[in-house]
């Protein structure tokens, strides 16, 4: 039996269960034997370089965005109006059979939009391109999700559900649970709250599933089962994701209403040209850059060429800031002077560990070199980092 037959059979096993206090451990064990049966599915054939074959495009720009939807709704009518690309659209499913990069400009960054082929429910298990597709989405920073707003809502669970089954987890935090395997010692199991839907026996038998006989586990919040599998299977990637209703120019106000309050969703049409600015700045936020603009002493700050950092992926330190500008330059640096919204003072003098914000001025103050300014520019307490930045480009300083 193939890996595909024995998850459905073990699904269909536990959808005939009833789920009571005595089956608990039961539906437990079979959540864990799907989990390992779906990490087995996602290893690459052998003689193959990964999932994502044909699909490779190389990274560019300062972050990645998938675009992520059923056959025909929109999605490359979307790249090429957002980046100017070209990406051939058309009435029939399945248009765009490979990925399609493009880049949106926006706040001084380069964003990279990817188009990608329709995925269909059983993506997951390799029906039409799912499996490239989902390789793909996997590398990106978030995912937009497109859906027809004429169409059902189910199409949106589908779609979770497929990208869920391949260990993405949208929209949602790590669980706060502690792992660590052992060499010896037994199992150790504590919490420090109260637990509502796990318990001590339960844990032991997923661990036990997995053959594992040794491990500390520390429960930080009241998780579940599934959390406890996705922190043992240890491969889940958290992202954010953005759901886009498209073509709500063929949908009556009272749906688009109702689509548009959904938490982390948003609503446009392509061909009205509606809310893609909007669109935009939603993407620009959930994807948490943080521009940093580097001052040499003695010159203006250069308000057209940021350092970008993201929270997510490195790291927004001064540290990372350094090793952005170069490898060896943390080791020379005596401390840093932040002009913006992560600094108390006008300028504040900022260790290595200091966590820059959206916008921030930074100017490098190394070891041997004084500080012969700092005093007196960008001195303001009432002006924002965005205004310093205009009132700079308008009418930079003299120095
Ligand atoms: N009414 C309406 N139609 C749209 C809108 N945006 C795109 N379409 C149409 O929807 C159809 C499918 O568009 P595509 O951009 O090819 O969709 P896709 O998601 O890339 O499709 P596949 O590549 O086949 O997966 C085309 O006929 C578009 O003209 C919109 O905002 N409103
Ligand atoms: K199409
Ligand atoms: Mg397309």
């Amino acid at each position: 039996m193939g890996i595909i037959e024995r998850i459905k059979e073990i699904e269909a096993e536990m959808a005939r269960t009833q789920k009571n206090k005595a089956t608990e451990y039961h539906l437990g064990q079979l959540k864990a034997k799907i989990a390992k049966l779906r990490t087995q599915l996602l290893e690459p054939p052998k003689g193959s370089s990964g999932a994502g074959e044909g699909f490779e495009v190389t990274k560019y720009g300062h972050g990645r965005v998938a675009l992520i939807g059923f056959p025909s709704v929109g999605k490359s009518t979307l790249l090429t109006m957002l980046t100017g690309t070209h990406s051939e659209a058309a009435s029939y499913e399945f248009t765009t059979l490979t990925c399609i990069p493009g880049i949106i400009h926006y706040n001084d960054t380069k964003i990279q939009l990817l188009d990608l082929p329709g995925i269909i429910e059983g993506a997951s298990e390799g029906k039409g391109r799912g499996r490239q597709v989902i390789a793909v989405s996997k590398s990106s920073d978030i995912v937009l999700m497109v859906l027809d707003a004429s169409k059902s809502e189910g199409h949106r669970q589908i779609l979770t559900k497929e990208l869920e089954a391949v260990g993405l987890r949208l929209n949602k935090k790590p669980p706060q649970i502690y792992f660590k395997k052992k060499k010896t010692g037994g199992i150790s199991f504590n919490s420090t709250m109260q637990l509502t839907h796990v318990d001590e026996k339960l844990c032991y038998q997923i661990l036990h599933e997995y053959k594992i006989h040794n491990a500390e586990v520390l429960f930080r919040e009241d998780a579940t089962v599934d959390d406890l599998i996705d922190v043992i299977e240890g491969n889940r990637k958290y992202m954010k994701c953005i759901y886009v209703y498209n073509k709500i120019d063929v949908v009556g106000i009272d749906d688009v209403d109702k689509l548009a309050r959904q938490p982390n969703s948003i609503v446009i049409s392509c061909n009205l040209k509606l809310n893609l600015d909007r669109l935009l700045a939603k993407m620009w936020e959930a994807m948490g850059l943080v521009r940093v603009y580097t001052k040499p002493q003695g010159q203006q700050p250069d308000f057209g060429d940021p350092v970008v950092l993201s929270a997510d992926r490195g790291g927004c330190t001064v540290e990372d800031f350094c090793n952005h500008i170069h490898r060896s330059l943390v080791k020379d640096v005596k401390y840093v002077l932040v002009w913006g919204s992560s600094a108390r003072h006008y300028p504040q003098h900022c260790g290595l560990s200091h966590v820059l914000q959206d916008e921030d001025v930074v100017q490098i103050v190394k070891k041997k070199e004084r500080e012969s300014e700092g005093r007196g520019r960008f001195k303001s307490h009432t002006t924002g980092p965005a205004r310093i930045a205009d009132r700079e480009k308008k009418a930079p300083l003299k120095t």
